[in-house]
């Protein structure tokens, strides 16, 4: 059928198509079947609602959908019914655990960037890949098909190095201080971040706290040939575009498949033409990868694909059994991020990993010899180069590089936790710390999160602050201080942890 188009003001977080019901009934159409909406050359995907609020010859585009197409009011479309797509039959393949082909995972990235896969076949991809996983081929498969679809950088200096943490432990802004460390060591590094997927402030989140993170790929090679780097959100360009529409299924189920993990952050790291590429795997219980061993081989896989991607990749094993410095949520950790570059102090986990991280870049750019790069680092780091070099970012970036990080807004209503007995921190639940702030509404709300006191191994008397939940409102924070009650994330114990009796 052709219809004429008419644009309705609201945003329904899917590609809504509105049909009249006498259309509908002509054209067969029932709710949420798949229609290819036809403007000469342009083709646009979306999900059928059936809704008088439409008249007979019209239909109805939400504003989701005119993100993908500028139509204009009144235009004439075809609207035409799409079935259901071939790569449907893909992702059940891969829900009995077949093994995909190079042409069925392309088939199915192309139908995610076209949007014609629609949420719940998204998410039964994304499931099945937690349940079945890929293996090497299948990976390589994926990273090249997500970077394909989407924009390559091409910056004209050399090397690029890259650094990326899967993620997992609960505040770790740590790249936040990489970036410029290695930037001000005269090293090119054009950071891509994802938002949370797992925890409840990805390194997007927490830069946009005080820069801009949406930028095209023309504006962040203009940054990056200017500051020699950027800290930018990886879902704002079109670049490995099915990485952040996986990303929203995975972030409501609170899951990232271990393939799927490895294909979103080299396709982003193959796209922005990454030559040198340090990946982050923390480590420990309650994070996505709990032992060494565990880590070791998926710091293999991510050599391997490299290697496949035409990348130098070195893997960073990191300490993950708690929390990164002191807080966790958008705005409090971009706080203590800030303030540790500002000063070139703050908490040890912090700044030990950064250095850290830093240091191995250092060396893997030839910029330090080796066994020295973290000993550079930290020279870097308090010599204030580091911050003169996030200054220069974040001017770039459109925020205010005289920004005082203690004047950053954090949630207003709080609620502290005290410690309910004298002995020592045995343990802080990180599955549980990122749930309270996310309960607390981290990361949508950038001031919600937690501000810890406390770390593991530290002796505390009964009464002793233990952490604070800071959320922006009263209902997110009654929600957080029940969940904390019920999962009573921090351990405190006495020397004796347990008696066994003679029996
Ligand atoms: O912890 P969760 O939310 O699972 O993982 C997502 C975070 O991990 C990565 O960190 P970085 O950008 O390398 O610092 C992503 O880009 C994102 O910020
Ligand atoms: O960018 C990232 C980081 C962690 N996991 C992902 O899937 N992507």
């Amino acid at each position: 059928m052709r219809a004429k188009v008419r644009i309705l003001d609201f945003y329904s977080g899917r590609y809504s198509v509105l049909i009249n019901e006498e259309d509908a009934k002509e054209a067969k159409l029932h709710p949420d079947d798949l229609v290819k909406l036809e403007a000469g050359k342009k083709t646009v995907y979306g999900s059928v609602v059936i809704s008088n609020l439409v008249e007979r010859g019209e239909v109805g585009v939400s504003r989701d959908v005119l993100e993908l197409h500028s139509f204009s009011e009144g235009e004439t479309v075809g609207v035409i019914p799409a079935g259901t797509p071939e790569s449907v039959r893909y992702i059940k393949k891969k829900m009995r655990g077949e093994k995909l082909r190079k042409v069925e995972i392309e088939a199915i990235v192309r139908d995610i960037v076209d949007r014609k896969l629609r949420d719940i076949e998204i998410s039964s991809f994304v499931t099945s890949l937690e349940i079945n996983g890929l293996d090497m081929d299948e990976i390589a498969a994926l990273t090249i098909a997500m970077a394909e679809t989407g924009d390559m950088l091409d910056i004209d200096r050399k090397p690029i190095m890259d650094v990326h943490s899967i993620g997992g432990v609960p505040g770790n802004k740590t790249n936040i201080l990489v970036v410029p460390i290695v930037a001000a060591a005269g090293l090119t590094i054009p950071k891509t971040s994802s938002r949370a997927i797992t925890s409840a402030a990805g390194t997007a989140d927490v830069v946009e706290v005080f820069a801009n993170v949406s930028f095209s790929l023309d504006e962040i090679k203009r940054i990056v040939e200017k500051v020699g780097a950027c800290l930018v959100w990886g879902g704002a360009l079109n670049l490995a575009p099915a990485d952040d529409i996986t990303i929203k299924a995975e972030r409501a189920l609170s899951i990232d498949p271990t393939g799927l993990m490895l294909a979103s952050i080299m396709s982003k790291k193959y796209a922005m033409g990454s030559q040198y590429v340090l990946i982050d795997i923390p480590t420990g219980k309650g994070v996505k990868v709990e032992t060494v061993e565990q880590a070791r081989a998926l710091a293999r896989d991510f050599i391997e694909l490299g290697k496949r991607l035409g990348q130098y990749v070195e893997v960073a094993i990191t300490y993950g059994g708690q929390p990164i410095g002191h807080t966790v949520g958008p705005a409090l950790e971009a706080r203590e991020a800030l303030s540790a570059l500002m000063t070139g102090k703050g908490p040890g986990s912090l700044i030990e990993k950064a250095t850290g991280l830093a240091g191995i870049l250092l060396e893997m750019g030839g910029v330090a010899p080796a066994g020295m790069g973290k000993k550079m680092a930290r020279e870097i780091l308090e010599s204030g180069k580091a911050w003169e070099k996030m200054k220069e970012i974040i001017a770039e970036q459109g925020g205010d590089p005289n920004i005082k990080p203690e004047e950053i807004p954090v949630g207003d209503k709080t609620y502290t936790f005290t410690a309910p007995t004298s002995g020592y921190v045995t343990a802080i639940d990180n599955r549980a710390i990122t749930a309270i702030a996310r309960a607390a509404g981290a990361p949508e709300d950038k001031g919600a999160g937690l501000e810890l006191y406390v770390k593991v191994g530290e002796k505390v008397k009964e009464g002793d602050p233990l952490f604070t939940i800071h959320a922006e409102h009263e209902a997110r924070l009654d929600q957080a201080i029940v969940l904390a009650r019920r999962t009573d994330p921090i351990r405190i114990e006495g020397m004796v942890l347990q008696r066994i009796g003679n029996i």
